[in-house]
């Protein structure tokens, strides 16, 4: 069998092979998505799938909605090519249990699929004309941190976004710019309300998109490029609201077991590709069990009752916590670690990792000793039990296909969450940041990392990160078996408050973090060692 719009409706077949099927009109589900769309979703890759349409799935199985959503792609339209164009739009989800049975579903709520870029008129012509829509209540985003960048590593405008502040309206390039100029077109379709929704792995999330957004649309309003009411309207939080979300579900890239695990079902077109631009993709996505989504309940023009599928709707308040607990302490650290290290130490699968006892050790010890301290109880969602769940259940589940090589891509872009846990020491009258022995380490853990070499003294590839070659410039005077090389060389790393938030020597964690770098370069086998001294 091969998923698309002539086999979907056959349910009996599907659930012969043991997927949950749809239970609604297919065709009229699209026609009425086409003519009145009401959620529109960018960056569409494997989170995209696993949890955001399956929610929308889920509602229109149960007949509480007939929502669906627009998938549109703006960085890699290989994504399109390979899934999307040639499946009709269909997906299947596979969820991978703690005892190695597998939950398989089909994913038909995206109604369309688009590549969102002037150079693709008739599909950016289709993305304007969704957002000039009075119907379209929220824009959805899971674009990874690097689809909110303005600025680069020295703090000036990146090379895109420096084009579409003067071309942005009609070409633009970034994703930021995009954004704006589709809701330009909104603005004048009617100044219509919407809620653009971040769904990515930032504390405060909301904010950073609108940040973002309203530099590039001031930039416009400066330039005389766009009339003051647009401003008006998009800082209208009546109008243009930025709701803060916390999402939370494994995702790993889609495994080749499971693509063979399909076949011999029957279920076929599931290759496994790693596109151009370095995104995982294939027609299933596979993912773990237990989700999270808390949204700030923000919503003028409406929205779909999400509520019903298990989204937690509640106030800015409230994500935020949750969003501090979950990104910033009690998960995305955790695995942040296990990353790092697991990359040097030669691990593929982060399960095997949370086998080594130094490594188990680590991450509870930041977890529970140095993070849940600095976490406020946000009631949705009690911090204990998340992060039991997390390290007893979740990290350990040997099913999941999940490995540190995917977790370390785009580590600069992750490690302020140490950062906040560190200003919150700071802030804190009874935390003293210089207690902080196991957050360091794995600092100093990303340091070794970024020398692309293995605890064992061989080479291995660094995953993707925006700013690996800035970052490698100050690492590359970095050598196995000499702890003295660490020097100054670490300190423009160190001190940057774009990477980490703050100047980890103003926080007096500098120096330590030095010094726990020369241990873990002392020679080969020095990154184990160290973590047996650390954690013995
Ligand atoms: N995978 C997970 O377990 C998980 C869980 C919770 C949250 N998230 C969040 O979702 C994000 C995406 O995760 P994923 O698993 O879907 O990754 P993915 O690699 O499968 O998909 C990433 C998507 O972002 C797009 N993208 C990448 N760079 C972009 C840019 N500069 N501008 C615009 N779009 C860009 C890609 O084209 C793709 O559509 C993560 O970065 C994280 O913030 C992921
Ligand atoms: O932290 P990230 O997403 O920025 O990096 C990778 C993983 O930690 C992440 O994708 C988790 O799988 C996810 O946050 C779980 O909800």
């Amino acid at each position: 069998m091969y998923l698309n719009k002539k086999t979907v409706s056959d349910s009996a077949k599907w659930q012969q092979a043991g997927v949950t099927g749809i239970a609604y009109d297919y065709e009229q589900f699209v026609k009425t998505n086409i003519e009145t769309p009401q959620w529109v979703h960018f960056g569409i890759g494997n989170i995209f799938r696993a949890f955001v349409a399956s929610l929308a799935q889920n509602l229109l199985n149960e007949k509480q909605s007939t929502v669906g959503i627009a998938a549109v792609e703006v960085h890699d339209e290989e994504v399109l090519e390979k899934v999307y164009v040639p499946h009709d739009n269909l997906s299947l989800l596979v969820i991978m249990n703690g005892d190695g049975s597998l939950e398989k579903h089909i994913i038909g709520s995206i109604s369309e699929s688009l590549f969102a870029d002037p150079s693709n008129q008739q599909d950016w012509a289709r993305v304007q004309y969704i957002f000039t829509s009075p119907s379209l209540q929220l824009a959805s985003f899971t674009i990874t941190e690097k689809g909110y960048a303005v600025y680069d590593f020295s703090g000036s405008f990146t090379a895109d976004v420096q084009h579409d502040l003067v071309y942005g309206l009609t070409a633009p390039k970034s994703m930021m710019g995009k954004l704006a100029a589709l809701m330009y077109a909104r603005f004048k379709a009617g100044a219509f309300p919407i809620s653009l929704v971040s769904m990515d792995n930032w504390a405060r999330n909301g904010e950073k998109l609108q940040r973002a957004f309203d530099t590039i649309c001031n930039s416009w309003a400066e330039r005389h490029l766009v009339e003051p009411e647009f401003l008006r309207y998009i800082r209208d939080p009546q109008t243009v609201a930025f709701p803060w979300t916390m999402i939370d579900k494994i995702t790993p890239r889609p495994s080749r077991s499971v693509e063979q695990q399909l076949l011999a079902l029957g279920i076929e077109g599931n290759e496994v590709y790693c596109t151009q631009k370095d995104t995982h993709i294939a027609a299933f996505v596979n993912a773990e069990k237990p989700q999270y989504l808390v949204i700030e309940d923000d919503f003028p023009n409406g929205r779909p009752p999400l509520e019903k599928a298990g989204v937690i709707f509640t106030d800015r308040d409230t994500v935020e916590k949750v969003d501090k607990m979950k990104v910033c302490t009690c998960l995305n650290p955790l695995m942040t670690t296990l990353a790092v290290f697991g990359c040097t130490m030669g691990y593929t699968l982060m399960a095997d990792e949370m086998k080594n006892p130094y490594l188990n050790k680590l991450v509870r010890k930041i977890g529970y000793d140095e993070g849940l301290p600095v976490v406020t109880d946000p009631k949705v969602i009690c911090p204990k039990d998340f992060i039991d769940e997390a390290v007893n259940v979740r990290l350990t589940n040997i099913y999941m296909p999940d490995t540190p090589q995917r977790v370390a891509t785009d580590t600069s872009q992750k490690v302020a969450r140490f950062g906040e846990t560190i200003k919150s020491y700071l802030k804190s009258e009874t935390l003293d940041p210089l207690d902080l022995v196991y957050i360091p380490l794995a600092i100093a853990g990303w340091c070794r990392y970024l020398m692309a070499v293995d605890d064992a003294g061989n080479s291995f590839s660094l995953s993707t990160d925006p700013l690996m070659e800035e970052l490698q410039k100050n690492i590359s005077y970095l050598k196995l078996g000499d702890s003295d090389s660490v020097g100054e060389n670490l300190h423009p790393i160190l001190s940057n408050t774009e990477i980490f938030g703050l100047d980890l020597y103003e926080a007096g964690l500098g120096k330590r973090i030095e010094a726990m770098v020369g241990e873990l370069i002392a020679g080969p086998g020095a990154v184990a060692n160290t973590l047996e001294r650390y954690l013995h």
